[in-house]
């Protein structure tokens, strides 16, 4: 499975963001997308799953030997913020989405199957989503792929609101999750992407680019990020 970028350009007003952006991602891996502050990754996202609308270029799927373009179903988003509805409980939302997508249903699993593999108690599963914390709702957002399986799996800074045990719950659960998925993940911890990610992709003034995998976990990976995205100008102003 392959995901491929070619050549996206995406501009609000005057302001180009995506320049041309082209990259290949393979399935089995986690790739984590660096960039600055500004920088279009939350912009590629919204390209990638159809919430924007691109001013050029394509985004393709190569699935057993056949390419097509990627439709809204093929990408599974994490939001950094996630907007779930507040006045259900989780296991009342993960009821409703599994009803809602019947004919869709890639697993076996019973709802409380899925609370048990996001390591979500009894307690928490019948708990109103209003009183969840920003990760308990990460949590849910990401229980709903375990369902549906789209074959993309984008996650907007998604580790960040993490308390240290569920950070490495999540982790563990990723590197599952990657077996079948294209898993891309923005993130500004450095530490996080060299510990998770099996590539790693720089986006800088609206190109994308591969850090060198014998980079990942060398002494000096902290520096080469580093110099590849400093610039006299802030990205903000690219
Ligand atoms: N709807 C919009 N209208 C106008 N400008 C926008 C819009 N959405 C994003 N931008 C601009 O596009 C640029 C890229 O923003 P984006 O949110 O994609 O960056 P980012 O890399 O995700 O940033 P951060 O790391 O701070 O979350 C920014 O300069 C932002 O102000």
């Amino acid at each position: 499975m392959r995901l491929i970028i070619e050549n996206i350009d995406k501009q609000f007003g005057d302001k180009q963001v995506l320049r041309s952006a082209s990259f290949s991602f393979d399935g089995g891996k986690i790739y984590g997308l660096l960039g600055r502050n500004g920088a279009g990754k939350t912009t590629l996202f919204d390209c990638l799953s159809g919430e924007k609308g691109m001013d050029g270029g394509q985004v393709l799927l190569e699935e057993n030997g056949r390419t097509r373009k990627i439709t809204e179903q093929d990408v599974g988003y994490v939001y950094s913020l996630p907007i779930l509805p507040e006045f259900l409980t989780g296991y009342e939302f993960v009821k409703f989405f599994m009803d809602i997508n019947k004919d869709k249903l890639q697993t076996e699993l019973t709802i409380d199957g899925c609370f048990e593999m996001m390591s979500m108690t009894e307690e928490e599963r019948h708990r109103l989503i209003k009183g969840y914390s920003h990760g308990m709702k990460n949590k849910l957002q990401m229980l709903l792929f375990l369902i549906t399986k789209p074959p993309i799996i984008l996650l907007d800074e998604p580790l960040t609101s993490f308390d240290v045990i569920v950070a490495l719950e999540m982790k563990r659960m990723l590197k599952e999750l990657k077996k079948d998925h294209i898993l891309i993940f923005s993130t500004h911890i450095l530490q996080l992407a060299s510990d998770l990610c099996d590539e790693l992709v720089v986006l800088h003034k609206g190109e994308l680019s591969a850090v060198p995998s014998e980079l990942l976990h060398s002494a000096e990976f902290e520096q080469s990020v580093i110099n590849l995205l400093k610039d006299d100008e802030h990205a903000e102003n690219v």
